[in-house]
């Protein structure tokens, strides 16, 4: 990697960090608070972090529950501050120019209650572009043109709570696009959908996001399949710290052949990977939709006029 005499990225990379770090103080109780005695302990989810991910890369992070990657995910989109060490990405500081980070950078969460359920899809997305300060006609062009991007046009004025898990999980995609980002984070971006689905999407972040626009993602997965089908390297991750790096066939060689990456996850971590529950599995209460996505049936998604 090359670096400015400041110690300042430039060149390739798009994410770097040094010993990052970051510790959540346990909560303390009545009498510490009254004797205003500091907690003690706490958890270390993200521990001194060293990573550089190159511009245009699909860089993914393994690691079961709680190993403490949306943290890390957090404090690189500036959501959270981290307690020692430092990160930056497209050549900015999370910490000293975080408002510079975060205009070049997109984030996908399977969180859909950030989005409007009684509002359709378009005017979602015009109402977050409105965040990123566009002109509502400029918004307008941009919102249409990404709706036909993740293959939502058909349902675009239709209210968000009718919309499928695979729809709402578009158009958390469509949403990180919307400032045209150089950086695409992903925090499990497939965990609420069934097989079909997930792979549907996983297809659609290969050709549209990585083929045709050229993004670098970082993506944070409990899912061996996905890791090994989209990224170019991953870094196995537990608690709170990189156990190893490299693109998935490599990792896979160097154990020998015939190898898989739940031998690598065992390898590097002594623990068995287990998939999450769930996200393999059909979900129970959705059906397919006419596109393959799953839609949910009887609950909220149908309810009329509530969320
Ligand atoms: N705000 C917080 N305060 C205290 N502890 C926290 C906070 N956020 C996360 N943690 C703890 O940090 C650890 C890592 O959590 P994190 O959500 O980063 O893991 P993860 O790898 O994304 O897990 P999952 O796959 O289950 O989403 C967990 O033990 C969690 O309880």
């Amino acid at each position: 990697m090359r670096r400015s005499s400041g110690g300042g990225i430039i060149g390739e990379a798009a994410i770097e960090t040094c010993k990052l770090t970051k510790t959540f103080a346990s909560p303390r109780g009545l009498p510490d608070l009254l004797r205003r005695r500091p907690s003690a302990g706490g958890v270390t989810p993200v521990d001194g972090v060293d990573l550089l991910i190159r511009k245009g890369e699909v860089f993914g992070i393994l690691g079961p529950n709680g190993a403490g990657k949306t943290t890390l995910i957090k404090i690189l989109c500036t959501l959270i501050l981290p307690t020692a060490g430092r990160a930056k990405v497209n050549g900015y500081d999370v910490e000293r120019e975080s408002g510079r980070v975060r205009e070049s950078i997109g984030l996908v969460t399977t969180d859909e209650r950030s989005f409007y359920w009684r509002l359709t899809g378009r005017e979602n997305l015009e109402f977050f572009a409105s965040l990123h300060n566009f002109y509502s006609d400029e918004a307008r062009d941009v919102v249409d043109d990404l709706l036909g991007v993740v293959d939502l046009k058909y349902a675009a004025d239709e209210r968000f709570l009718t919309y499928s898990a695979g729809m709402k999980q578009r158009m958390a995609i469509a949403r990180g696009l919307l400032n045209d980002p150089a950086v695409l984070f992903m925090d499990e971006p497939t965990r609420s959908l069934d097989p079909g689905a997930a792979q549907g999407l996983r297809d659609f972040i290969k050709g549209e996001i990585v083929r045709e626009r050229g993004k670098t993602i970082f993506i944070s997965t409990h899912n061996l399949e996905e890791a090994e089908e989209l990224c170019d390297r991953m870094a196995i991750f537990d608690d709170g710290r990189i156990k190893v790096i490299g693109s998935p066939a490599d990792l896979k060689a160097s154990l020998g052949d015939g190898s898989k990456l739940s031998d690598v996850f065992l390898h590097y971590t002594g623990k068995k990977f287990e998939e999450r529950g769930g996200a393999g599995g059909a979900a129970p209460g959705f059906r397919q939709d006419r596109r393959g996505f799953p839609h949910r049936v009887g609950g909220l998604g149908r309810r009329r006029g509530g969320v």
